[in-house]
């Protein structure tokens, strides 16, 4: 799924009037029909409801909603507000409707405002401003949206909260934007609704479908894309009858040291659990005995040190390697990364302590193989590119990185984000907060490995090991909660995930 800008939003607006025989006012009743019935299907007449207009079409949205609901029967009170004495024309043609349709309560500001009690049990529809929002709000809008947050009113935004900017929110004041419970987004999600910091502030959110131009979205440049299921499920290729393991790639994983080998044994289950044909796992002397046990199927290879990795391998007989997992950061280990990555001619992913050790030693940076996949949180992100202000400076940055290296990013957390060297962004909707534990980082870099070895692009790797990574987490949380989820439930339900996946149309 697309994410569009705000204004490119209005483009598709203006396309689907001209080009889909649908006058402007009609596309706003069909807004405002969806959002009337969601509010009736969570809300019953019990509640009253409170309606804030703008005078722009956020506003004419919002008139619909009162008018639809107040035909339904429910207590409706509107304020629009009216500063400066224009009002567009689809919201005049709601004000005449609701004039028409007798009702009353209807309350125009142009300045000195006499707000409404506010209770618990009130439903406050707030379509102040949605697109058209051009820059953060102040004075008395700024007013209007502390009075409605400080109520404990429930809290439904149109389009999106007013005051909050669909992308780039790093000059906006967060305390003169609405904090909604439930946003209701016109045809597609915004990008803001994305970012951990404004989880707040949109609340639960849902797309309402109102018919806007698909062919104006399918021609829409964007970087920004959701990752949708039916696409990562083409991805997967269907095993021939005849197929023997050499068919499916021999993966290279290094990993592991003194107290850290449960990371490779994590990342090694995942792998094999991912549909690779073979899995050498190279790790220190002290681990070898662990992981033949932990990990019968794959073979082990120790490396010449008792504690930690510090001679790199070898890469003739492999199609993909993995670096990183609990490997920790000596000296010598960030030597040994580094000739290992010198020469290395095969699709790679670096985690954990390699991306640490990248930090650390940053002259190294420009020497990493092109069209390597990095999968750093934010933090092991941040500590390569430097503190960021907010999630839209982050993905900038992480952005310019990927395009310096030339490399991916997976920048893991809710909605991972797959970015590109050509500066594309894959939002991943898989996934819930109790994968965030120890461990569940190194699952998916065994995904991806696994990916990588039988023969998938970097980008596609990225992608799909995402989503799969993200569902199999699901598919756990749904038999432990989200509570005592821990990475070994995540391997234990990639069965049920790549299952689902192949099944999936
Ligand atoms: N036919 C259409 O174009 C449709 C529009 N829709 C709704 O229309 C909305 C967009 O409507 P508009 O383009 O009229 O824009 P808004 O209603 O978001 O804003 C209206 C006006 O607010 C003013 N403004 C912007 N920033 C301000 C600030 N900081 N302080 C004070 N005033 C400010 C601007 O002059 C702008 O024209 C969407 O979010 C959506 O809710 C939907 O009804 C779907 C159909
Ligand atoms: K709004």
């Amino acid at each position: 799924m697309k994410i569009l800008t705000c204004t490119q939003q209005k483009e598709a607006d203006a396309y689907t009037i001209a080009n889909n025989n649908i006058l402007s006012i009609n596309l706003m009743e069909k807004a405002a029909s969806l959002i009337a019935d969601e509010i009736s299907k969570r809300w019953d007449r019990s509640h009253r409801i409170v309606v804030f207009a703008g005078a722009g079409n956020n506003g004419g949205d919002a008139l619909a909603v009162a008018r639809l609901l107040f035909s339904k029967s429910y207590p409706v009170e509107i304020y629009l507000f009216n500063i400066k004495g224009t009002i567009s024309e689809d919201c005049m043609t709601n004000i005449q409707r609701l004039q028409q349709c007798g009702f009353t309560d209807y309350h125009e500001i142009s300045n000195a405002f006499e707000p409404p009690k506010l209770t618990a049990e009130d439903v406050v529809v707030d379509g102040l401003f949605g697109s058209g929002l051009n820059k953060p709000l102040s004075g008395g809008f700024a007013s209007v949206v502390k009075y409605i947050n400080a109520s404990n009113a429930q809290v439904v935004s149109i389009d999106l909260p007013s005051g909050l900017m669909g992308e780039d929110n790093s000059n906006n004041l967060r305390t003169n934007i609405i904090r909604a419970d439930l946003t209701l987004s016109i045809q597609l999600p915004k990008l803001a609704f994305l970012f951990p910091e404004n989880e707040d502030i949109v609340g639960e959110w849902k797309t309402l479908d109102i018919g806007i131009s698909q062919e104006f979205i399918a021609q829409a440049d964007t970087p920004y894309i959701i990752t949708e299921a039916s696409e990562m499920s083409q991805l997967i290729k269907p095993r021939k009858r005849f197929a023997f393991k050499n068919n499916f790639g021999h993966a290279l994983l290094i990993a592991g040291s003194s107290g850290m080998a449960g990371a490779s044994i994590l990342a090694a289950r995942a792998c094999l659990r991912s549909g690779v044909g073979l899995l050498t796992i190279h790790t220190p002397v002290c681990n070898h005995d662990i992981l033949q046990t932990a990990v019968p199927e794959a073979m082990v290879q120790n490396d010449v040190h008792e504690l930690y990795f510090a001679e790199p391998v070898d890469l003739d007989n492999y199609q993909a390697i993995a670096i990183g997992p609990g490997i920790g950061q000596e000296e010598e280990t960030a030597l040994a990364t580094f000739d290992q990555l010198a020469d290395c001619y095969i699709p790679a992913v670096l985690d954990a302590d390699a991306i640490n050790i990248l930090s650390s030693h940053r002259n190294y940076l420009n020497r990493l193989p092109r069209r390597s996949i990095l999968t750093p949180h934010i933090g092991e992100l941040e500590r390569l590119i430097g503190r960021c202000n907010d999630s839209f400076d982050r993905l900038t940055k992480a952005k310019e990185l990927a395009a310096y290296l030339q490399c991916y990013i997976v920048l893991k957390g809710a909605y991972s984000t797959v970015i590109t060297p050509e500066g594309k962004f894959y939002f991943n909707p898989t996934g819930n907060p109790g994968m965030a534990t120890g461990g569940s980082g190194d699952v998916l870099t065994g995904i991806i490995l696994a990916l990588l070895a039988q023969g998938h692009s970097q980008e596609n790797a990225a992608r799909l090991g995402t989503f799969v990574h993200g569902l199999a987490g699901d598919i756990a949380c749904r038999r432990t909660g989200e509570i005592s989820l821990t990475a070994s439930d995540i391997i234990a339900a990639l069965p049920e995930a790549w299952k689902e996946l192949c099944e999936t149309k």
